[in-house]
């Protein structure tokens, strides 16, 4: 028995292993322990309450295809949780749950009827997996606006309450990854889609709408294909540098444009890139792009990137002191998924540890991501070379001693901090304890003049770069 258990949830990680990043699996997914297998029904351990919430939340229809492919399409996950139990933390308790959902296939709840009846939509609407449909987590009440966003999200919210009407048609949202792009486009579908029932808004990546229409030319259902999108009221088509170079597929993307747009339906766009740089993109699509507006997404600014923590926490009701959430802030600020990423990190630390969140904890948790990804360098680590090299603490970087044999050392962190990290001036102050902007480019410049005066300056330098290479 106990062999039949571990023999289906092996089959159900290959097909969870398939399916999510590796971090997410390691996270999620290695601490789970298979406890039994009763008829159909599965039983896994889970570390806790808050672990099963988000296995729920966030990884339901993976789970769900595991257990088709480990048991069967009757196959159940029950839930067996283990709970702090007040003083006898040694002896967990746990506490079952079956999960509820049945289940799932994707289905297009905005659809109207008619559309539903011709052969290929059907079939085009059943393959549309859950992650390029409307997703509706994502709304404009979660999405944080700051002065990296504030036309882009203004202008998508205009859209919102008056698709078609406004001047913003097109809408074309373009930024680097991570930063918000599919957020805000879904946020405005989402919307339309809750005020305006009637209405049939497509979300569709411009890899899918390539290989539908790749599908549609070897099935010869071209027209299909052509008159379902021509339907639409409201077309989200995220990502479409994807269309670059692929001609076949411009060429009709520009028909179900022209026709969408001259019949006063909306079109709302996403690109990795501003639309000038669409090299591969033919002139004349390019040139309908500009009929609207083109609003750009930059990365977060620091009071921005505190609002987003703070929301996110809110969101998963997880109280942090403001002192975790500024060094946060300080020390990721690549894009909103990677500020996302570690929020998840820490607690799923916190929840597998039984600990509180505290600044220890996330200095842990960053340095583990970052060990793990490999290619960036913390401001920690620059802070503990640069000690460990002078032979002196981090904590004497840190402090307001303004005795030279700490300001020399504190001088070359800040210079290396500059050089290897992506930080901003104002984080790298705020690391070396609260100290202004000007303090940093004041060392920077320091540094410089030494390197250029003495040569064994530069020595020590160059020598402390080479342990980030
Ligand atoms: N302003 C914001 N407020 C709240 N959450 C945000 C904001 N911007 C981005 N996010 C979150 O960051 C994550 C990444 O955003 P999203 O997937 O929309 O980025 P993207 O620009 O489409 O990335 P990619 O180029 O990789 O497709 C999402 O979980 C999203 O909810």
């Amino acid at each position: 028995m106990q062999r039949e258990v571990t023999t289906v949830w092996s089959r159900c990680l290959q097909v969870i292993r398939e399916n999510v990043p590796e971090q997410s699996f390691k996270t999620w997914f290695e601490p789970i322990v298979p406890l039994r297998l009763s008829g159909t029904v599965l039983t896994i351990q889970v570390p806790s309450q808050f672990f099963y919430e988000w296995l729920e939340e966030n990884f339901v229809h993976i789970l769900r295809k595991a257990l088709d492919f480990g048991i069967g399409r009757d196959g159940q996950l029950e839930y067996s949780i283990i709970v702090d139990n007040g003083n006898e933390k040694n002896r967990p308790l746990t506490v079952n749950v079956p999960t509820t959902r049945s289940p799932q296939t994707a289905k297009p709840d905005n659809v109207n009827p008619d559309i539903l009846k011709s052969p290929f939509q059907l079939k085009d609407l059943d393959s549309l997996s859950l992650d390029s449909y409307l997703n509706p987590s994502y709304t404009f009440d979660n999405y944080v606006e700051g002065d990296c966003n504030r036309l882009a999200r203004n202008a998508g919210y205009a859209v919102a309450t008056r698709p078609g009407v406004t001047a913003f048609n097109p809408l074309m949202i373009y930024g680097g990854v991570g930063l918000g792009k599919t957020h805000l486009v879904q946020a405005i579908g989402n919307t339309i889609k809750n005020t305006s029932q009637d209405k049939f808004v497509l979300y569709v990546t411009s890899e899918k709408f390539t290989n539908q229409f790749l599908n549609a030319i070897k099935t010869d259902t071209l027209r299909d294909f052509n008159q379902f999108y021509m339907q639409v009221d409201v077309l989200v088509i995220d990502d479409v540098q994807f269309l670059q170079k692929k001609e076949k597929t411009q060429e009709i993307f520009f028909h179900i444009f022209n026709h969408l747009h001259q019949s006063g339906k909306q079109i709302i766009m996403t690109s990795d890139r501003p639309p000038r740089d669409l090299a591969g993109l033919e002139d004349r699509l390019l040139s309908r792009f500009k009929w609207g507006l083109t609003a750009d997404l930059q990365t977060p600014d620091l009071e921005t990137r505190i609002a987003i923590i703070q929301k996110k926490l809110m969101a998963e009701g997880v109280y942090i002191d403001n002192n975790v959430i500024e060094y946060l802030a300080h020390s990721i600020n690549t894009n909103v998924r990677e500020l996302e990423g570690v929020i998840v990190s820490l607690m799923a630390q916190a929840s597998l540890n039984r600990r509180e969140i505290d600044l220890e904890l996330a200095k842990q948790t960053l340095r583990n991501i970052v060990i793990d990804s490999d290619k960036e360098v913390t401001i920690d680590a620059v802070q503990e070379i640069v000690a460990d090299h002078f032979g002196i603490t981090v904590a004497d970087l840190k402090s307001k001693s303004r005795k030279r044999e700490l300001v020399y050392p504190r001088q070359i962190a800040m210079y290396l901090a500059k050089e290897k990290t992506e930080l901003a001036l104002k984080s790298i102050g705020y690391h070396f304890g609260g100290r202004d902007h000007s303090t940093v480019i004041h060392a920077i410049q320091t540094v410089n003049d030494l390197m250029t005066e003495k040569p064994e300056a530069r020595e020590t330098v160059e020598k402390l770069k080479a342990y980030f290479k």
